[in-house]
């Protein structure tokens, strides 16, 4: 798959299980940029756990999250390792990716919700996927960052505990109140942009930013937005040293591997052309795009229109809600939606660009969430009957590569677009 040979190779020993890579204290101990207080997820307010789990007639909870994940955690209990169940006690499963599975769990001895991504880790590309997420994962400390608390590694399975988000995806939440601002857009994107340019200050391209991978960490208005799912991440491609003269800095160079999902996807990487850290900026356009319209910049029911127009930085502002949107907002997309990487706005340019730094204070308060749920919705069907649903192999990965926002694009790899530019 994946991303080939730019992709950090796994360090997953074979010796059985290595090691702890982070303690619990690393998770309670306060960050400094944290200003939110930590308190136990399921405490607070209007737990998006407690509402997404019904009780079976035996007592027992029932998973029932967006309806497509009815499964019994009982199932994947039998699948953790003695060692994991002795510290964390397996409670319901709350997602599934294309290497893994998502349940959350109870730290046994402080009672503290948490996630565990177990990865079966047997297959090569599984096994980057899995390197890529754990060198990233293993770095990085920010409140928009999803935080990892620990790792067990296992010849056949990784498990990541991680922070458990209970607040929804991104475009959930934008659906399920009833009012949505340009003040709120900007609130999302400015938390996005700090973990993304904290990223960056790190020398990390996430390569697959979209919606589905930004996660709220509790369901109240206050929450945190943490930055998720570091499977095609990288280090390299700073843009800092990459001028005008393309001239790489000693932190930075360029990356090859075309990967992504596509409707976020750079044109410079559908051209193979070298990339840096730029394209995570682009895709950031795309998603402002997305939260402000319900709709995708990028979209065809064809494949091939659809690459032409992403290679092309063709779209437009069309339909409702664009009349209502202010200039400022559609001149802040625009500058990431450039087709020049050099000339495309950095993390640091996006969080100071006055449609960002000023909307707390002005700017339009117009009631866009009518439009952008109705376009949502017809997203979602769209997505559903062309991708009926989540795949795991490389193979299925690929095919579910054009789709919507609600049903979330698979990640897709160079091989499989090498297919479709050939038509081309
Ligand atoms: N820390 C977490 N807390 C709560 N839910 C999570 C957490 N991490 C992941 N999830 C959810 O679990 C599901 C699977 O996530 P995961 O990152 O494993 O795969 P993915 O990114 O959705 O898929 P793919 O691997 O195909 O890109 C997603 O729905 C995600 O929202």
């Amino acid at each position: 798959m994946g991303c080939g040979s730019s992709k950090v190779q796994s360090e997953v020993s074979m010796k059985g299980y290595v090691s702890v890579v982070q303690s619990l204290v690393a998770f309670t101990k306060a960050r400094s940029d944290d200003n939110e207080p930590r308190k136990h997820p399921e405490v607070q307010s209007g737990c998006w756990f407690r509402t997404a789990l019904q009780l079976e007639s035996n007592g027992r909870e029932r998973p029932v999250r967006d309806g497509r994940h009815r499964v019994k955690s009982d199932r994947y209990k039998d699948r953790f390792d003695s060692r994991v169940t002795a510290r964390y006690d397996i409670k319901a499963l709350v997602g599934r990716g294309s290497f893994s599975r998502v349940v959350r769990v109870e730290h046994r001895a402080t009672r503290r919700p948490f996630a565990i991504k177990m990865m079966e880790v047997l297959a090569p590309e599984a096994r980057e996927v899995c390197a890529s997420e754990l060198a990233v994962l293993q770095r990085v400390n920010h409140s928009n960052v999803i935080q990892m608390i620990e790792v067990f590694q296992f010849p056949q399975r990784v498990y990541m505990v991680l922070e458990l988000a209970t607040g929804g995806e991104l475009l959930d939440r934008v659906i399920s109140r009833g009012h949505f601002t340009e003040r709120d857009a900007t609130r999302a994107l400015r938390m996005v942009l700090a973990g993304v340019g904290y990223l960056h200050s790190l020398g990390i391209t996430h390569r697959d930013l979209k919606p589905d991978n930004l996660l709220y960490y509790h369901p109240g208005a206050d929450s945190r937005l943490l930055v998720t799912d570091f499977g095609l991440a990288t280090f390299g491609g700073v843009t800092a040293g990459i001028g005008p003269g393309d001239k790489e800095s000693d932190s930075g160079w360029p990356l090859r591997t075309t990967c992504g999902t596509l409707e976020y996807m750079a044109p410079e990487v559908l051209l193979r052309k070298p990339y840096s850290s730029s394209v995570d900026m682009w895709a950031l356009g795309a998603i402002a795009y997305v939260v402000l319209s319900g709709s995708l910049p990028f979209e065809d029911d064809s494949r091939t229109r659809l690459y032409r127009s992403i290679m092309r930085g063709k779209y437009r502002f069309h339909g409702e809600p664009w009349p209502s949107v202010s200039n400022l907002a559609k001149d802040f997309i625009q500058r990431l939606l450039f087709l020049d990487p050099a000339t495309r706005l950095t993390a640091d340019q996006a969080v100071h660009h006055p449609w960002v730094a000023t909307m707390a204070a002005s700017s339009s308060m117009r009631n866009l969430h009518r439009s952008i749920s109705q376009n949502l919705r017809k997203q979602r069907s769209r997505s559903s009957t062309q991708c009926p649903s989540r795949t795991r192999s490389s193979a299925d990965r690929s095919s579910s590569v054009s789709n919507g926002l609600m049903r979330p694009p698979s990640s897709v790899t160079g091989e499989h677009l090498e297919s479709h530019q050939q038509k081309m």
